[in-house]
């Protein structure tokens, strides 16, 4: 279970505070308007912000304050994070290790992720050179690789086309079964949310309001959710 308990964080003159928790394996979508602080509780997840108050906790372990690294959390943005100086391969493989010298096991396990998410034979390959939905791919293949019992999405997929967003949507389904990984993913697009998430967390009026169920939340939106949804 991950657990927000009494948190509160400010940056600048905004604030949001936060108290709610989240099965583990859970998929929860993320929505509410823009600037309404969805990145900002992502970030105190990842731990690239500390809260001002209350305790973040992953299965019992207080993690608030672990730095990013040592989190067991992996993050994808929008840019899907990929060095384009690095193979495919060494893409992928900074999810074992960041100094890259992976030994022969680690090396067919690289391979094998690229197959599991359909990129067999790229390993050479530099991401200037693949689709957009192959990069997107690259970066689940190191979510896969790396198994964190966390992943965090903020608008990975936003940038692809509907259907090429339908397929990695699935595709992270088939990851996070495998990963047993627990799913919080921002969207600005009610459909992804339905579609990937059974619960989401409305982030509101500086309030991270705990998950409740996609369907009918979607359906009879609060008023300042269906502004927003237009
Ligand atoms: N580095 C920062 N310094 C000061 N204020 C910030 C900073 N980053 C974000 N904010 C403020 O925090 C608030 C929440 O930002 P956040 O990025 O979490 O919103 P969001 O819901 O993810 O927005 P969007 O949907 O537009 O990406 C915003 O009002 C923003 O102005």
């Amino acid at each position: 279970m991950l657990e927000f308990d009494a948190i509160r964080v400010t940056r600048g003159a905004f604030a949001l505070s936060a108290d709610l928790s989240v099965d583990q394996g859970a998929r929860v979508a993320v929505i509410g308007p823009s600037g309404s602080g969805k990145s900002t509780l992502l970030s105190l997840v990842g731990g690239f912000l500390a809260p001002d108050r209350g305790r973040i906790r992953l299965d019992g372990q207080d993690i608030t304050a672990l730095p990013p690294g040592r989190r067991p959390v992996s993050m994808l943005f929008q840019d899907q994070n990929l060095f384009p100086h690095l193979t495919v391969a060494q893409n992928v493989g900074l999810g074992l290790r960041p100094d890259l010298r992976l030994s022969e096991p680690q090396r067919c396990r690289v391979a094998q992720v690229l197959a599991e998410v359909g990129l067999e034979g790229t390993e050479g390959r530099r991401p200037a050179d693949l689709s957009g939905g192959q990069q997107s791919r690259v970066a689940l293949a190191r979510v896969l690789l790396r198994a964190r019992p966390v992943l965090l999405l903020d608008e990975a997929f936003a940038a692809l086309g509907p259907a090429l967003k339908a397929e990695m949507l699935a595709l992270l389904g088939r990851i996070a079964d495998q990963t047993r990984a627990t799913v919080l993913m921002v969207t600005h697009d009610p459909g992804d949310a339905r579609r990937f998430a059974p619960q989401t967390i409305l982030v509101e009026g500086g309030v991270a309001h705990p998950p409740v169920a996609t369907g009918p939340l979607l359906d009879d939106p609060p008023p300042g959710l269906r502004a927003y949804l237009g």
